[in-house]
């Protein structure tokens, strides 16, 4: 069966990208909406509800709004934007998450695509809260550079306007009430928001995000072997899975691997783990392309599973 995939949302950043990636698959139909029809709310429902599988790439407001114009209980939905990421209703569509996510997702109607900065938190500290390597209530601070792409398609015009030099390093969020701590509370396994501290930098996609951690807060010290094996062995046990687990090596620096456009263009997530034992002091570094397994990728990866296919098709990595 070829099954017809709807992007409302095509011509935005994460929609281009879906498209891309999608060209050329033959067990599916992309059903297209003329451009100059794209908010047109008849031919969106009528879109919709000819789908097999609707990937929306829209604001909030417009997100919610499709998924009100579907009235059959046949259409998939698989939505990009933050909507229904904490919603009892709807399934989160990290499949590296835990053992059991990617089962989850293929029997789900309704998948909310993760945020880009929740992902690389969730995937550090999930299974070392899980090994009770941290406690829920550890102190966590999240600090990130993302590529400016991460803001859609004003950020990108805004930095890509001719004339303009935009800083290569500018903190934002700093009410500390950005969008994504709720998902990044809700799945982590923290019993209290993160302090999130993120940046953008002057590159258009990737991302580098680190979390910080002071070992002789936690009454069990952990070593930097023990935090990474948790890590290795979490994610080994996760088939067909994106997120990887770089080698343990103490204190060396990996300047190249840590550079936030490591992955562009891949629906990888790699975790690298440096300690230093004697200062009891760690971070674990979370790199992926925002808008690859941050966005793009894993909409791709999420259809995949939805539709019984190889979770890699049309995927890199
Ligand atoms: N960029 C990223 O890295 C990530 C983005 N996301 C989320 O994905 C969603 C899309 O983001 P992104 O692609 O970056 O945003 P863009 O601004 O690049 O694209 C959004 C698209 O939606 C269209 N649109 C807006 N309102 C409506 C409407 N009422 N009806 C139909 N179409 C509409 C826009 O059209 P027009 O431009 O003509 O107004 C545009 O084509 C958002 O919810 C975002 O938060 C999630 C993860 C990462
Ligand atoms: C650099 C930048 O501005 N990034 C965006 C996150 C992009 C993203 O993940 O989008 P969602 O809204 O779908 O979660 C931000 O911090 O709001």
């Amino acid at each position: 069966m070829v099954a017809k995939i709807f992007i409302d949302g095509e011509a935005g950043t994460t929609g281009l990208q879906i498209r891309e990636r999608l060209a050329g698959r033959r067990d599916l139909d992309v059903i297209s909406i003329a451009h100059d029809k794209r908010k047109d709310l008849d031919e969106r429902k009528r879109l919709l509800n000819a789908a097999d599988v609707a990937i929306l790439c829209l604001p909030d407001d417009a997100a919610k709004q499709s998924v009100s114009l579907i009235e059959n209980d046949t259409t998939k939905v698989i939505d990009a934007s933050t909507a229904y990421r904490v919603d009892p209703d709807w399934t989160y569509g990290f499949a590296e998450m835990e053992p059991g996510q990617t089962e989850a997702i293929a029997k789900a109607r309704r998948v909310a695509n993760p945020g880009c900065w929740p992902q690389g938190l969730i995937a550090s500290l999930r299974p070392l809260i899980e090994a009770r390597l941290l406690p829920g209530d550890y102190p966590v601070s999240y600090h990130g550079i993302s590529g400016y792409s991460g803001g859609g398609r004003q950020m990108i015009e805004d930095y890509e306007a001719a004339g303009t030099t935009p800083s290569q390093f500018m903190p934002y969020g700093l009410s500390f009430k950005h969008k994504h701590l709720p998902e990044m509370q809700a799945y982590s396994g923290l019993n209290r928001a993160p302090l999130f501290e993120p940046v953008v930098g002057n590159f258009a996609q990737g991302m580098t995000n680190s979390v910080p951690l002071h070992l002789d807060m936690v009454a069990e010290i952990p070593t930097g072997k023990d935090l990474h094996a948790a890590l290795a062995d979490y994610y080994a046990a996760i088939s067909d899975g994106f997120v990887r687990v770089a080698p343990y090596e103490a204190g060396l620096a990996k300047t190249a691997a840590l550079d936030p456009q490591t992955h562009n263009g891949t629906n990888v997530m790699t975790l690298h783990v440096f300690a230093n034992d004697e200062t009891a002091q760690a971070v674990i570094v979370s790199v992926y392309d925002n808008l690859g397994k941050g966005a793009s990728g894993a909409a791709v990866q999420n259809l995949n599973i939805m539709l019984g296919v190889d979770p890699r098709e049309s995927l890199e990595g």
